[in-house]
């Protein structure tokens, strides 16, 4: 069989680290797939860099879009990154030539999959992502092919190897936010801009995969309900320790009456459950369906994790598989009902850090019952590192299980009796 003739754009932490698992497992996958999987053509911006692999029998193109249009390859790998052009340009370019692609880049699928999934259809080519969602988890291809005898009815996880890394560090070892990210990012785990991680939209990219791949809809990152874990504080994490959590950014979709709810934010985890014990830069994502609940877990980023899912990806094509992109055709992939948040029910952990005033206590009771939210604790806490009797003290409440709209309307009527120093926190508690 002829070698199946490869063009790579982007040669940085996961375009190096494919090149080096393609020039390592060369024999090994040509005996798997009968194909010599051969890299012919790359796009990248720095010629003189070591990649660990010898370049000088390839061909070099300063614009990906030409690589991907008029290289002579069956495939083109896309691992430059970014929701826009380049990267959107030669996807297209090399779908509508009829190549198949091989991406990374989930920013791009979660803003417009469906239009480049309908070009793959328009000429039989092949769009495949495994490396897009959880690195290095085969969990695109569960989706796909593994679990079409089930109803789904959530899909969940922790998505986002760089959170996990900087919040398993910080409770840990009582790191710094800002040491800890500036190690993931050394460690080649975070984003170009690291905002999409610590903000939750990389996780809302890959939900939107899922959610597509579990449900059958169209990829609607629109419709997911984003917090980051910013603003969480090592007080936060100390605190759910006490309590006997672990704090982790969870991704979640989920079948309701009112529709498929999707939410990205951080979640409180009892200790005992497996997504509690998940550290570091280790990803989960849990499948539930009315037949079979499965549990993947496995590295979620970093160089070798992900050049693992794109060589997957190129296996695959290697012996002619031209699965639809969202397990589908485009076409009949449905939009959904939305399910707002606010009619999202559960626990919450609310820190308030409120006046230290006689009374204080009782009317942040008050206002919770006015919305008939029960508290399950209310407990105070002086500031980190205060001796004196403070001027503020942090109170924080569990509540059992209510609705965001009931959470909402308490704290917007605490803060109206001005006794709240600053922004309150809020994080929703999974229990079992
Ligand atoms: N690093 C990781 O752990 C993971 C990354 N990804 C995705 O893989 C993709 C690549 O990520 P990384 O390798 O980490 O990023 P990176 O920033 O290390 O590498 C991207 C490379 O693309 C090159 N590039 C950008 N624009 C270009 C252009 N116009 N022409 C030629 N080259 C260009 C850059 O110079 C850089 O070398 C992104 O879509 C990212 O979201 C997905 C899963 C895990
Ligand atoms: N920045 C991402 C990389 C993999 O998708 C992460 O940290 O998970
Ligand atoms: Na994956």
């Amino acid at each position: 069989m002829s070698d199946l003739k490869v063009g790579l754009a982007g040669l940085g932490t996961v375009g190096a680290a494919v090149l080096r698992m393609l020039a390592r497992q060369e024999a090994e996958i040509a005996a798997r797939t009968g194909r010599r999987i051969k890299v012919v053509a790359v796009a990248a911006r720095d010629r003189a860099k070591d990649r660990g692999v010898d370049l000088s029998q390839v061909a070099w193109f300063d614009d990906p879009v030409a690589l991907a249009r008029e290289g002579e390859i069956d495939v083109f790998v896309e691992l430059m990154g970014g929701e826009g052009d380049p990267a959107k340009a030669a996807v297209a370019a090399a779908l509508d030539a009829g190549r198949s692609v091989v991406t990374a880049n989930k920013a791009l699928l979660a803003r417009c999959g469906v239009e480049l999934a309908r070009r793959a259809e328009a000429t039989g080519a092949a769009l495949l992502f495994e490396a897009a969602v959880a690195g290095g988890i085969p969990v695109v291809k569960t989706l796909r092919e593994a679990m079409e005898g089930n109803r789904l009815v959530r899909v969940s996880g922790i998505l986002n190897g760089t959170c996990n890394y900087i919040l398993t560090r910080m409770a840990d070892e009582k790191l710094s936010f800002g040491v800890c990210l500036s190690e993931a990012q050394r460690l080649g785990y975070a984003e170009a801009d690291p905002t999409f991680d610590i903000d939750g939209f990389d996780t809302a990219h890959k939900l939107a995969l899922l959610t597509s791949l579990a449900f059958g809809t169209r990829v609607d990152a629109e419709a997911i309900y984003v917090e980051g874990i910013r603003q969480l504080t090592l007080e936060d994490l100390d605190a759910a320790d006490d309590l006997g959590y672990k704090v982790k950014l969870l991704g979640v979709a989920v079948r309701t009456d009112a529709g498929i709810e999707q939410r990205v934010h951080p979640t409180m985890v009892p200790k005992h459950w497996p997504l509690a014990q998940v550290a570091g830069v280790t990803n989960a994502v849990a499948l539930d369906g009315d037949a079979v609940d499965l549990t993947l877990v496995g590295p979620g980023a970093g160089g070798d994790a992900t050049a693992s899912a794109v060589v997957a990806d190129l296996a695959e094509m290697a012996r002619g598989a031209r699965p639809f992109a969202f397990g589908m055709p485009a076409e009949l992939l449905l939009p959904a009902e939305r399910a707002p948040m606010q009619r999202h029910e559960g626990g919450y952990y609310i820190r308030l850090a409120v006046l230290n005033r006689p009374g204080t206590a009782a009317i942040i009771a008050g206002r919770m019952a006015d919305q008939n939210i029960s508290l399950e604790s209310i407990v105070q806490r002086r500031p980190v590192g205060l001796k004196a009797e403070p001027e503020t003290a942090n109170v924080i409440l569990i509540t059992y299980a209510t609705t965001e709209e009931a959470v909402r309307r308490a704290i917007a009527a605490i803060e109206a009796e001005g006794v709240v120093a600053s922004l309150p926190q809020v994080i929703r508690i999974e229990k079992d």
